[in-house]
This record gives C-alpha cells, sequence and structure tokens, in this order.
C-alpha cells in the first residue's frame, strides 16, 4: 500500500473476535506495511471511528515505514453492536487483543485517543509484554478531577447527542471538540452525522450501556506504576471533554512517561496541530 494514496475503502478489512462470551464481528483499517505496527484507537463520541479521529495522522506514520491499523471499537462504525454493562476500557482491550493475535502481531505500539487511550492503559495492563511503546492523547484514565466539575460540559454535549442524534447538537458538542472551530465545514458536519445515523443501533446501544454503568471508564491510577512502556502523554490545555489534570495524573502515575501539552487546543490534538503532533509521535516512537 506504501506509495499509493490511502482510502478508507482501500484498507477496511473485519476480523471475528471470539473471547469468552464475546463473538464479536469487528472492522479495522490495514494501513502501510512495516516490521513495527502502530494501533490507533478513536474516541467515544457517536459518529467516532478510526478513519474520521485519525485521516490526518495515518500518512506521515505509513510513510516513514509503519503499518498503521484503525480499529473500530465494538460499538462504533462498521463493528458490531454492543450494550457495555462493565468496563469499556477493559472490553476494547480484551478486543484488541483477539485483533493482534489475529494478526499475528507479537508487539504494538498504540496511539489512543480519549476512550481510545484509556483502552490502551487496560491493555497494557492486561498484556504489559505486546506493549512497545503508548500515545495517551486527551485520555489514559477515568477517574474525577480535583479541578473540573464532572461530568465536564464536553462529556455532557457528548451523552445529549447519543440521547438526541440531530445536526444542532452535533454542532453543539463538535464546537467545543476543538479550540479554533474555523476548520469546521459543514462537509465535516454531514459526514459526521450520516455515521452516527448510519448506525442508530450504536447510538441507542450507548445510550443503554450508560443507564446500566454511568462509570464505563474506570479509574487506573493505583495501577499506573506497573507500566513500564515509554509513554507520551499528549494533551490539549483547552481540552473541555477530559480535564488537562488526568494528563497530570498519568504523568505522576506512569513511570516512564512525559507530557506534552498544546497550547490553544481542545480534544483533538491529533487533528488541530497534526503536523507537529505527527512529527511527535515519529520522534518519539524512532528514538
Ligand atoms: O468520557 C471519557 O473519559 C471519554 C470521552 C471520549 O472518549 C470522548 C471522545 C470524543 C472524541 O474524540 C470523538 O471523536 O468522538
Amino acid at each position: 500500500m506504501t506509495g499509493t494514496t490511502l482510502s478508507e475503502a482501500s484498507t477496511s478489512k473485519f476480523v471475528r473476535i471470539q473471547d469468552g462470551e464475546l463473538d464479536l464481528n469487528i472492522h479495522y483499517n490495514d494501513c502501510g506495511e512495516g516490521a513495527e505496527t502502530v494501533v490507533m484507537l478513536h474516541g467515544s463520541g457517536p459518529g467516532a471511528s478510526g478513519w474520521a479521529n485519525f485521516n490526518r495522522n495515518i500518512e506521515p506514520l505509513v510513510a516513514a515505514g509503519y503499518r498503521v491499523i484503525l480499529m473500530d471499537c465494538p460499538g462504533w462504525s462498521k463493528s458490531d453492536s454492543i450494550v457495555c454493562t462493565g468496563s469499556r476500557s477493559d472490553l476494547n482491550a480484551r478486543v484488541l487483543k483477539g485483533l493482534v493475535d489475529a494478526l499475528e502481531l507479537d508487539r504494538v505500539h498504540i496511539l489512543g485517543n480519549s476512550m481510545g487511550g484509556h483502552s490502551a492503559v487496560a491493555f497494557a495492563l492486561a498484556n504489559p509484554e505486546r506493549v512497545g511503546k503508548l500515545v495517551l492523547m486527551g485520555g489514559g484514565t477515568g477517574g474525577a478531577s480535583p479541578f473540573t466539575p464532572m461530568p465536564t460540559e464536553g462529556i455532557k454535549l457528548l451523552q445529549g447527542l447519543y440521547r438526541e442524534p440531530t445536526i444542532d447538537n452535533l454542532k453543539k458538542m463538535m464546537n467545543v471538540f476543538v479550540f479554533d472551530t474555523s476548520d469546521l465545514t459543514e462537509e465535516l458536519f454531514q459526514a459526521r452525522l450520516d455515521n452516527m445515523l448510519n448506525r442508530r443501533d450504536h447510538l441507542e446501544n450507548f445510550v443503554k450501556s450508560l443507564a446500566a454503568n454511568p462509570k464505563q471508564f474506570p479509574d487506573f491510577s493505583p495501577r499506573l506504576a506497573e507500566i513500564k512502556a515509554q509513554t507520551l502523554v499528549i494533551w490539549g490545555s483547552n481540552d473541555r471533554f477530559v480535564p488537562m489534570d488526568t494528563g497530570l495524573r498519568l504523568l505522576a502515575g506512569l513511570p516512564n512517561a512525559e507530557l506534552h501539552v498544546f497550547n490553544r487546543c481542545g480534544h483533538w490534538a491529533q487533528w488541530e496541530h497534526a503536523d507537529k503532533f505527527n512529527r511527535m509521535v515519529l520522534d518519539f516512537l524512532t528514538h
């Protein structure tokens, strides 16, 4: 695939994951070729997917010689839907384990956005020998903030959008995703709305999951010291979804972590500051 233009359709694949009670058809995009693989895990917003979250980050990593796998978590995009009554971070981690086993990947680097960061940490705790380096962006653990009332305004808007999936509610949520809203085009809103409305089962199951267990993302703080992987934590100082002090908590708990904070940046650092984000990630993975 290297040397050709990557598209969602040309990289789209499915795998059946069976693990205990799980039997799920999981969608992923498989981009590029390389001895080292970076798995990217998306966030939990309605209509999110690996491709939607990371479309500004795939090509530079593929061009640098990495294989990039975008896994759509159960309940998002073209993956099967599910009601999650326990820890969604651990559910995603178990599904990721099934995927890396199916692809016969001994060890992967994981780049997680928000829920994807929580899930990357859950995976690293359960499968330390399968993890190379971690990049945690706007996520890595649930848990309360000592400074910001929770749920945050962003999470309230996200949950409101799941309950009432309208274009107005989508715009309200996306306007607090980012610091600078001038890049949010009607085309982007429409694509995200289409993603959401294509899978009303995902929207309904997310609402049912929250009703069954409002704390879908457990607090991993007491266990962070177990993770020895080198970790790059990245945050936006204007993140209105997962507050920046969560990044400080990760820095304090993870023995081999460093933290970069982008100023004038919301919850989508990988998109708002894509060029610098990509350079930092490549430098971190290489050295
Ligand atoms: O509640 C949490 O801790 C996690 C929230 C998210 O995962 C929100 C993510 C939103 C996105 O980045 C998205 O693209 O939907």
